[in-house]
């Protein structure tokens, strides 16, 4: 990254709207948003709110809004802002526009369903040529957009580039940690939301707030046992991509996670409760198939898919987690 540095931030969606405004609020840095639907960025243009995605949160007066591919083409930093299964289209889509040193940051949680990938793996393979870095942790885009602390982390193989991308993106009411861990901090925000589907079942089958206190923590185990089986460092998911987003989203109603896992915990099916934007209800599977392939125990990863799957009913799950052979801790 050379010269004036110029952010873009594709997909017009909520949390893609409230980094591009936290991110132009500061006014260090031209950032330009890109959606995909001309009728919503013209509005937005004129309006500078987004009614569908952010209610009433007014945006900055300098963020910019296009639906041009090539806006991206002076962008130094390019932030991903779309959900996990359509990471590897948007690269398709838009790696061509790309400038050639530009850094691309993923900001989604999830993993690639149909390779079983972690998105680094599917975006290197599709933009070889850029550095691609994850944000992840806890923060909802409301919170954010709003103007309310937040803390997150930003990871990307290289030290001294994930220490600039969170000095460059951090402001006065958003902070960014820097992360050489990859692997942790993308596996961190995708197992949580499987996690926080867990809490919501317990909350909506009125199982009682000691079993989600004691799903947090063991859940944060089963993290940590696939991260280091993958590569990752244990201890990254005992920090804010991990343990902090599970503790918010496993805990917050303003979670779609917590709130598709209420629903599951009430009796209705998976199939009219979940939807495109429950990372969970797609990583739930992919995970437990990580966990094979690793040989890594997952139990409660492992319920979750089974049950979203409908091949246990909640009941049995609880009484298969709870008579599982006693461990030490
Ligand atoms: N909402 C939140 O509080 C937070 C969300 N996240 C993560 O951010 C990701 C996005 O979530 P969120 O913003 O809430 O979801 P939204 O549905 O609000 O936004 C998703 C956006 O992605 C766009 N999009 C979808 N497919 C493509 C594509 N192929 N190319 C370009 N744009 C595309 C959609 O555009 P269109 O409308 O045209 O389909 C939409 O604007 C998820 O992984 C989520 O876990 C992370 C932290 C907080
Ligand atoms: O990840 C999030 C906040 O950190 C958003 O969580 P949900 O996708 O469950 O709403």
């Amino acid at each position: 990254m050379k010269g004036q540095e110029r952010v873009v931030v594709i997909g017009a969606g909520a949390f893609g709207t409230a980094l591009a405004a936290v991110i132009s609020l500061e006014g260090r840095y031209p950032v330009t948003l890109i959606g995909r639907d001309p009728e919503l960025m013209s509005d937005l243009r004129e309006d500078r709110v987004h009614d569908a995605a952010l209610p009433g949160v007014p945006l900055p007066d300098a963020l910019e809004f296009s639906v041009e591919p090539d806006a991206i083409s002076e962008a130094s930093l390019v932030l991903f802002a779309m959900p996990s299964q359509a990471q590897a289209d948007a690269a398709r889509h838009y790696g061509p526009y790309l400038a050639r040193d530009a850094v691309v940051v993923i900001c989604a949680k999830g993993i690639d369903k149909s390779s079983g990938k972690l998105l680094t793996e599917v975006l290197e393979a599709e933009l070889p040529h850029h550095p691609i870095a994850v944000l992840s942790g806890p923060g909802f885009a409301a919170d954010i957009a709003r103007g309310l602390p937040t803390a997150m982390v930003i990871a990307a193989e290289d030290k001294a580039l994930s220490e600039r991308l969170a000095n460059m993106l951090s402001g006065r009411t958003f902070r960014l940690y820097a992360s050489t861990d990859r692997i942790g901090v993308q596996l961190g925000g995708a197992l949580k939301n499987v996690l926080a589907i867990a809490c919501g079942i317990i909350e909506g089958a009125g199982l009682g707030d000691s079993a989600r206190a004691a799903l947090i923590s063991r859940g944060l185990a089963e993290m940590s046992r696939l991260v280091q089986a993958m590569g990752g460092r244990a201890d990254t998911v005992r920090g804010l991509s991990g343990l902090g987003d599970l503790v918010l989203t496993g805990t917050s109603h303003q979670s779609r996670n917590l709130r598709f896992g209420i629903a599951l915990g009430k009796g209705e099916p998976a199939e009219t409760a979940g939807g495109p934007l429950v990372e969970g209800f797609h990583a739930a599977s992919v995970a437990a198939r990580l966990g094979e392939k690793f040989s890594v125990e997952l139990p409660v990863t492992e319920a979750v898919a089974a049950i979203i799957d409908g091949k246990l009913d909640i009941m049995s799950a609880m009484e298969q987690l709870m008579t599982r052979p006693i461990k030490t801790e």
